[in-house]
């Protein structure tokens, strides 16, 4: 029997799901091991990859999120291209059958570089009793920031701690949306277009929701909770009243939440022309590594057989959140009566189906995860009272353009 190694950052319901997909794969046929490993969260995974590449024991497959695409794109050696693997396996592998916002975040010209697995996008869930508590309509979120600020008054008012907080706050209140706002984030859309992209995260637009954020942050409106997934736990202790972030937290809400909750858009500014548009995927894919034998990249192309199965993807869109990444698992999932039995597992999916345009497709930045770790310390300035909105998104923008330009300068 091959071992194949399987690098994640899934927790909770999620990692459970994955051990049994695993699981459900390898008694499924007696040639290949699918070993599903937990290595940290998605930084602490790719920088554990990248130390372990170089040592020459890395996994055969790595889970990691969105905002590493570019700098894996570019890893040559180090990984191997999906659509390769595939072909030389023998393995059918119809790129088409894909959502288009899933595929082209993670194409280039050539095909598809890694294999489509947990694609969620930005959205809001709401703890309907702290609605009621706070004299709210338990049915009615707030579809925009203009109508938040009035809710979130009376939520405190009423005792309510926390009326707001976010999980990936760079992804959440920057990256996702600028696109709903039809907004650049980077010259050369967003980085499709070229290693020369630099950023535009301190526009107008992103300099007024970030001073609206930061006077949220003084009235006890938003609660900062940490640069991740932190404030999950949070809401789903039944302490915040809303909580914008990956449609991924249903499978622990569903799981743990002990009052009813809602599911609704990621609100947006009415008064902006052409919002909302679409939001942008995150969640991760699945990578192959480079220097590995011919067997066990034929077992790698078998798991993502198995893992290409409308059936497989739609329990898991189901069960966790994650998006269906092909449109066969979105009708699957719609003609089965799922998302009326469940109402609001659809917001995530309409969310996404919009025709994107150069400026809401999504990012390829390259030095992406180091790049939020920049955003993150100085909204963190922000947060903290230590710098105004402007000035912390002026210097995240020249401090996250000089390790784009170090990108490029490494790749040309
Ligand atoms: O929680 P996930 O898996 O949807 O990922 C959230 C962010 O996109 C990570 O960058």
């Amino acid at each position: 029997v091959t071992e194949i190694s399987w690098w994640h950052s899934m927790t909770g319901a999620l990692s459970e799901r994955v051990n049994t997909m695993a699981d459900e794969f390898n008694k499924s046929q007696s040639d290949y091991k699918v070993v599903p490993i937990y290595k940290g969260t998605y930084d602490e995974s790719m920088a554990a990859a990248i130390a372990a590449y170089r040592a020459g024991n890395a996994p055969d497959i790595l889970q990691i999120f969105e905002v590493g695409t570019a700098t894996m794109v570019y890893s040559k050696g180090a990984i191997k291209p999906v659509y390769e693997v595939m072909q030389q396996a023998g393995e059918k592998f119809d790129q088409n059958a894909y959502v288009p916002a899933v595929s082209g975040y993670y194409s280039t010209a050539k095909g598809m570089m890694s294999f489509p697995f947990n694609s969620s996008t930005t959205i809001m869930f709401y703890n309907k009793d702290l609605f009621a508590k706070a004299g709210l309509d338990p049915n009615k979120p707030p579809a925009t920031w203009q109508e938040f600020v009035g809710m979130a008054a009376k939520m405190k008012a009423s005792g309510v701690t926390c009326p707001y907080t976010t999980t990936w706050q760079s992804w959440v209140h920057l990256e996702s949306f600028a696109a709903w706002h039809n907004t650049e984030t980077a010259s050369k859309s967003n980085g499709f277009g070229g290693l020369d992209a630099r950023l535009k995260i301190n526009g107008p637009l992103q300099v007024r929701h970030i001073e609206n954020m930061s006077n949220w942050a003084k009235q006890g409106y938003f609660i900062y909770a940490g640069r991740k997934d932190e404030a999950n736990a949070k809401f789903n202790a039944g302490e915040c009243a809303i909580i914008t972030g990956s449609s991924s937290a249903y499978a622990d809400i569903r799981k743990n939440a002990k009052f009813k909750f809602g599911v609704a858009p990621l609100p947006y500014y009415s008064d902006v022309a052409g919002a909302p548009q679409n939001t942008i995927i995150g969640g991760a894919s699945l990578w192959v590594m480079g220097g590995k034998k011919a067997d066990e990249y034929k077992g790698v192309a078998k798991f993502f057989t198995y893992l290409s199965k409308p059936e497989v993807q739609a329990k898991w869109h189901q069960e966790t959140g994650y998006l269906p990444v092909t449109k066969a698992a979105y009708e699957i999932t719609q003609k089965s009566g799922f998302y009326e039995r469940n109402p609001g597992t659809d917001v995530a999916v309409k969310q996404m189906i919009v025709k994107t345009t150069d400026k809401s497709r999504g990012i390829r930045l390259g030095n992406y995860a180091q790049i939020r770790t920049v955003i993150d310390e100085e909204l963190e300035n922000v947060w903290t009272g230590k710098k105004t909105p402007k000035d912390a998104l002026d210097s995240a923008a020249k401090r996250g353009d000089e390790l784009l330009a170090r990108f490029e300068k490494a790749n040309k």
